[in-house]
């Protein structure tokens, strides 16, 4: 019997459904989407949280007509396959097929692209204003978690649309109580007072009573009764003193709370406000017992679950960096750690078991957290930011403002630098090497493998000022950590290898692609360690002694670490033949990291390649 999701091709489709198909779709939808991402790996348990709020949104909005932003996009499966990409979930953040985010390119339905949280009110509040002043009648649906609403940017966005006149604006949070990790901060005490207090039957009156079905004339009357309600049992909310209509909470997985209240808020307009419930894994029941192993999973047995691995695997960095951050603050009782909201993605589990007291997540909240470590340093304690290369985009003002310019001692542990694979574009960390070596006062190593991310650590949490240590997603060579807690000289490179006239200056993990290269054309291979302070006395002899320069690094090649290396050399009135290695000029899109690597030749072969292309056949010894 063909299943009700196939015949749904599109949000037309949707919108024809009964309610009784609404809710027999989404036993469907949720059995395809565990089925699907058990296949490819992915965001499940956000996406099982969002299946009937995805359904009723189309049932109820015209989109595309009606623009819908989902924030962060990880909960956006259901949206995608309802959307027409049903047939394309198998390639799934795979290279070459669909993204695990939404994307305009991808779609009319993606209304805007997104990935880093907290960005949605504001896109719907510009849509809204665009569309206000080119007389265009629609509705603008932000869908934000109750993690991401934490952002300030969030709140920026709700100070702004608050005095805004003339937009139809409906703000709709999606309150799991969970965010990758479980939620923190005054906000989600809030919203779990809004939850537990009387308001609860209230806002369930009005969405099921008072409004349902109500012609418009009368609704400017349920509002202000709504209104005179909500006084007795309780002030406003926060959300009502910014200039929202604030409606809820209402049962996420409830059809028949959805439909009649996202119509009567469709029929409304203006600045509106949805408070619904959901759970994290709605469905599944592994997931919803522990929604953070299910927050991103690689590919699993849906009967199984997810099974831990039998024998012990190579260390990842991120485990590599919460050992050496459990030893470092065993040392010393100064340490203190910080996370916007990664505990389980930066390493920081263990840390925050053994040291509550010194560990602190302060939600997703990345120009804080740079600032807040910045306080933490003034008093002479000494914060360690363990932070995505990605994430720390959004704090770079706070960055060089608050710390490097008071020349801070935070010291930077940069998680996920350089292709991250299946996330893509948006979570790529391929530019702190660039925007961070511009600015006075930084220390930025580089470390090649596991050991060496240990010692640089040291050496950079030692160093008095700003530092940060950049290493990758996943696992290196799988060298032996030493278990000192031992430094090395600032800005000094290590020389892996002598050889003739060709020298490859690695600044990280790539070393290891460049080490067969280096062996094959008998070149100089040099383990760089630092990117700034650069070992300057080696390279201006590396100049003078060889031919041929090439700079290997995992991050954009423009304004990178070969850049400061092409700068060396000018500034010394030195000429020599320079090939800088690196990601180029493009967006790199999800794919496997290793293949995606290799695609931008920056493995073994395509560094040869590379060589060759640009000096001709190996120089004759
Ligand atoms: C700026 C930014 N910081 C951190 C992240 C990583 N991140 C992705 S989802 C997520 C949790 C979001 O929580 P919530 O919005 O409540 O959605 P839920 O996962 O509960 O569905 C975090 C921290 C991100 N995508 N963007
Ligand atoms: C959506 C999001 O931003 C995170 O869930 C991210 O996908 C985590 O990436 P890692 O798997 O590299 O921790
Ligand atoms: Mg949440």
């Amino acid at each position: 019997m063909t299943k009700l999701l196939e015949t749904l091709d599109s949000p037309a489709d949707v919108r024809k459904l009964s309610q009784h198909q609404l809710k027999m779709a989404a036993t469907e939808l949720r059995a395809f989407i565990l089925d699907s991402v058990s296949r490819t790996g992915g965001h499940l348990s956000s996406n099982l949280g969002t299946v009937e709020l995805t359904l009723a949104l189309h049932h109820v909005f015209n989109t595309p007509h009606d623009r819908l932003v989902w924030d962060v996009g990880h909960q956006s499966y259901p949206h995608k396959i309802l959307t027409g990409r049903r047939g394309d979930m198998p390639g799934l953040r795979q290279q070459g097929g669909i993204s695990g985010f939404p994307r305009r390119s991808e779609s009319e339905y993606d209304a805007f692209g997104t990935a880093h949280s907290s960005t949605s009110i504001s896109a719907v509040l510009g849509m809204a204003v665009a569309s206000r002043n080119l007389n265009i009648d629609r509705q603008h649906i932000a869908v934000i978690g109750d993690g991401s609403m934490t952002a300030g940017m969030a709140f920026e966005a709700l100070n702004n649309a608050g005095v805004t006149p003339g937009v139809n604006v409906l703000v709709i949070l999606n309150d799991n109580d969970m965010s990758i990790s479980p939620p923190v901060g005054a906000l989600n005490r809030y919203l779990a007072r809004l939850l537990s207090g009387g308001f609860y039957r209230d806002a369930k009156n009005v969405g099921r009573a008072v409004l349902e079905h109500m012609p418009a004339p009368v609704l400017d009357i349920a509002r202000r009764v709504k209104g005179h309600a909500k006084g007795m049992i309780s002030p406003a909310t926060l959300f009502e003193e910014l200039g929202f209509n604030y409606v809820g909470p209402i049962d996420g997985h409830d059809m028949d709370s959805l439909v009649p209240t996202l119509q009567n808020l469709r029929e409304l307009g203006g600045l509106q406000f949805l408070h619904v419930i959901t759970k994290k894994g709605q469905g599944y029941k592994l997931a919803e017992a522990d929604p953070i192993l299910y927050h991103g999973p690689g590919k699993f047995d849906p009967e199984l679950g997810i099974q831990k691995p039998s024998g012990p695997g190579k260390q990842t960095f991120t485990q590599v960096f919460g050992s050496w951050l459990c030893d470092m603050a065993q040392q010393d009782s100064r340490l203190i750690g910080i996370t916007p909201a990664m505990r389980e993605g930066s390493g920081l589990v263990e840390f925050e078991k053994r040291f509550p007291q010194r560990y602190f997540d302060v939600g997703i909240a990345e120009q804080h957290s740079v600032t807040f470590a910045a306080g933490v340093a003034c008093e002479g304690l000494k914060p360690v930011l363990a932070i995505y290369s990605t994430f720390l985009q959004r704090g770079y003002d706070q960055f060089i403002h608050d710390v490097a310019l008071q020349n801070l001692d935070v010291t930077f542990a940069l998680d996920r630098a350089g292709l991250v694979g299946a996330d893509g574009a948006t979570h790529a960390g391929n530019y702190d090497i660039a925007f961070l070596r511009c600015i006075p006062n930084m220390v930025i190593a580089t470390p090649s493998d596991e050991n060496e991310t240990r010692l640089l650590l040291s050496t950079c949490y030692q160093h008095a000022g700003p530092a940060s240590v950049r290493y990758p997603r996943g696992s290196g060579i799988g060298a032996q950590v030493a278990p000192e807690l031992d430094v090395v000289e600032l800005g000094k490179a290590v020389v892996r290898r002598k050889g003739e006239k060709l020298a490859i200056l690695a600044f990280g993990t790539l070393l290891h692609a460049a080490a067969p290269v280096a062996e094959k054309l008998n070149a100089t291979l040099v383990d760089m360690r630092f990117v700034k302070p650069l070992d300057e006395a080696l390279l201006l002899e590396l100049m003078q002694s060889h031919q041929q320069l090439v700079t290997v690094e995992e991050g954009a090649i423009m304004g990178g670490a070969g850049s400061a290396v092409a700068e060396l050399m000018h500034a010394n009135g030195l000429c020599c033949d320079l090939l800088q290695l690196g990601l180029p000029d493009v967006f790199i899109d999800h794919g496997d990291q290793a293949g995606l690597l290799a695609g931008v030749g920056l493995d073994a072969a395509g560094i040869e390649q590379a060589i060759a292309r640009r000096f001709g056949q190996p120089p004759a010894n």
